[in-house]
């Protein structure tokens, strides 16, 4: 049982100085669920009591204008915890209080549920760090964090960019969970940012087929910040290249039909995921399929002008239009990838494992063909120039891919339409003939049970391998054509005018006006300065980023040309963060003939694409053969055909 009060009228620049709740019992069964209690701090409560409100009303005095959910002790006895909710202008304080009796009958950890959410006045930050609260309260509005202690950490399970995953037990309730340990160097509030918008993306999604976001694992006095998430056995990298593990027509479908229903459930959500691939795909015991790691996703909205960034989706899975730059665009570049996993999953590999920019475009070229000419007219950008083919190509999908089932090969070959309008919706693709004609998809119970199979296992699995290949192998082959260095960029978006946003720390996120994103324009999750560590896949216009940076560098819309300019006219002092190690590196001269390219289009205006990829890839072999101290061939990749696994 608790109350709700609504009483007194307290302006707002009173309210930011102290509160002072009233509260009146009133019978409010519909609360469910309830925060557990935060700590109280004594210096923020200085009276318990008649504060001279009316009969029957208790009252607390709340000094601290941070402090949005205490706990007190009424005069009948009874604890309660009370969640302060700010009004807005002209409305009246009210506070929503609950008794530590119900509290304990039903330990739940979110509070969203009874907050009047319409009206949108609640502002919750319930035992939050002051750093988070600060830059990104939306995110966490109507959640109390869990502590620490309620966990026990049992291994770590993943490493991506940005943060390292361990297994773990909740000690409340028994359940292994994923603990995901977001990384931020200085407790930057731009990579605080970011992590905020996953988080409210995370919150926007309710679908079996996505990951749910459980709790938030942080305390007033930490710097740390865990996602909790279910534990998931495996993911669809791992799985799909276990030794062994051949997956039949039936078992691709089942995880494909889970891979479009997530991704349905997400566009209908107005969230475009924007690194869909196999690692991202995470599968538990059960065969349940799950779409994970919602860090480059944004909202979006069909008709949106506010522009967004190309430079997400990791390589092998990147749409053409994103890799000539478009910065509208919408759910097609996630069909777009789902289709390259499709096939992928029939072929055994990636279907176009690219190594740069160029490159991957000229894959995408050679398989689907040359776009129309209208199409290049639309896309128009100083990347298409690089990009444009000087002979056309003939598409080539059903001939490529013949040996797939007809069903899976048309369904390929519709969402690897050049066009993006041609791609269809996830919806679309469920109601295709591969879905609905036999063999049906697989009932997700009847899945094998699998040994765990992550992205992480099959790494240590090469590893080992690596090792016992030592006699032959000197050194590691060159680090830019491993997989890790395909990793799309965590960026920011973009204003209409291009211009790094100005949004005041304390601006709340909006989807709607902010055009997706909410957050300020600074260096991409990944910059060193953020704070994330330095993803792999692009060389950043303005190597240092910075929050006065001039607007043009910072522009979606920087040009190949730009980045042309850092590769073949570096100046000598100027930095870059290694795309590798994630250190700031200095860019020294490297003259023309010795230098290897290794992303971004790199080709001047003008450039014949055929042989600087030609240059490019007797560069790369030269560069393979002598780390591995071997003048033969090696066979890391099948350069013209469509390469193996490297991880
Ligand atoms: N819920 C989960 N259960 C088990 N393992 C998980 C879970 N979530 C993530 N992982 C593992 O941790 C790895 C890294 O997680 P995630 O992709 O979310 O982090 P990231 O920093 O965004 O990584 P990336 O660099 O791939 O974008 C995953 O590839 C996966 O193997």
């Amino acid at each position: 049982m608790g109350c709700i009060c609504s009483k007194g009228t307290a302006p707002e620049d009173e309210i930011d100085q102290s509160s002072t709740i009233r509260e009146k019992e009133m019978n409010i069964s519909s609360v469910q669920l309830v925060a557990p209690a935060p700590s109280l701090r004594e210096d923020v409560i200085v009276k318990v009591g008649n504060v001279g409100g009316g009969i029957n009303e208790n009252a607390v005095r709340v000094l601290n204008s941070n402090v949005s959910c205490v706990s007190v002790q009424l005069e009948d006895g009874n604890k309660r915890t009370m969640i302060i909710e700010r009004p807005k202008k002209g409305q009246h304080q009210r506070c929503l209080t609950m008794d530590t009796a119900r509290r304990e009958q039903k330990p739940l950890n979110r509070i969203e549920s009874f907050l009047p959410g319409a009206e949108g006045t609640a502002e919750i930050a319930a035992g939050w760090p002051e750093w988070l609260t600060s830059v990104a309260g939306e995110a966490i509005k109507g959640w109390v964090p869990r502590r620490s202690d309620s966990f026990e950490k049992l291994e770590k399970v993943g490493q991506g960019t940005y943060s390292s995953v361990y297994k773990a037990r909740d000690l409340e309730t028994g359940k292994i969970v994923a603990l995901k340990k977001v990384r931020f160097v200085n407790m930057d509030p731009e990579s605080v940012r970011f992590m905020a918008r996953e988080i409210l993306i995370l919150r926007k999604l309710d679908h079996p087929n996505v990951m749910k976001l459980e709790f938030i694992i942080t305390s007033r006095m930490s710097d740390n910040l865990y996602l909790v998430f279910e534990y998931m056995e495996h993911d669809l990298a791992g799985l799909a290249t276990t030794p062994g593990n051949k997956l039949t027509e039936s078992q691709i479908k089942c995880y494909m039909q889970q891979l479009f229903r997530g991704l349905e459930h997400c566009h209908s959500r107005g969230v475009l995921h924007r690194d869909i691939k196999g690692s991202n795909l995470l599968i538990n015991n059960d065969g349940v399929l799950k779409i994970g790691d919602f860090g480059l996703a944004t909202f979006y909205e069909p008709n949106q002008k506010q522009p967004l960034t190309s430079r997400v989706v990791t390589l092998w899975y990147r749409a053409p239009e994103l890799l000539l730059g478009a910065t509208q665009y919408g759910v097609a570049i996630d069909m777009w990838s789902a289709g390259c996993i499709v096939a992928e999953l029939f072929a055994g590999k990636p279907i176009m494992p690219g190594r740069t920019e160029v490159e991957q475009m000229h894959k995408i070229l050679k398989l689907c063909g040359s776009p129309s000419v209208s199409y290049w007219e639309k896309n128009k950008s100083a990347h298409s120039t690089s990009f444009k083919p000087q002979h056309p190509y003939k598409r080539c999908v059903a001939e490529a891919f013949r040996t797939f089932p007809y069903t899976a090969l048309a369904l390929v070959d519709k969402l690897l339409a050049i066009e993006p309008e041609e791609r269809g919706s996830a919806a679309a693709a469920l109601r295709s003939e591969f879905f609905t004609t036999e063999p049906l998809p697989c009932d997700p119970s009847s899945l094998p049970k699998y040994y765990p199979s992550k992205e992480l296992d099959v790494k240590l699995r090469n590893e080992e391998a690596r090792r016992q290949r030592a006699d032959a192998i000197k050194g590691r082959g060159p680090e830019s054509i491993r997989r890790g260095d395909l990793k799309a960029v965590r960026t920011p978006e973009f204003s209409a005018q291009g211009q790094p946003k100005t949004t005041s720390v304390s601006h709340k996120y909006n989807a709607q006006d902010e055009g997706g994103s909410g957050f300020l324009i600074e260096p991409p999750r990944g910059a060193k300065k953020n704070g994330y560590s330095q993803p792999s896949s692009v060389v950043h216009p303005n190597a240092s980023w910075s929050k006065n940076t001039g607007s043009a560098r910072n522009n979606a819309e920087f040009s190949s040309r730009q980045r042309i300019q850092m590769h073949h006219a570096p100046d000598d002092s100027s930095k870059r963060n290694d795309r590798m190690t994630g250190k700031e590196s200095t860019m020294a001269y490297v003259p023309k003939k010795n230098r290897m390219h290794y992303s971004g289009p790199l080709m001047p205006p003008g450039g014949n694409m055929e042989d600087i990829l030609k240059e490019h890839e007797r560069q790369i072999q030269q560069a393979v053969r002598k780390a591995r101290g071997t003048n033969k061939t090696n066979d890391v990749y099948d350069l013209n055909g469509y390469g193996k696994y490297q991880r």
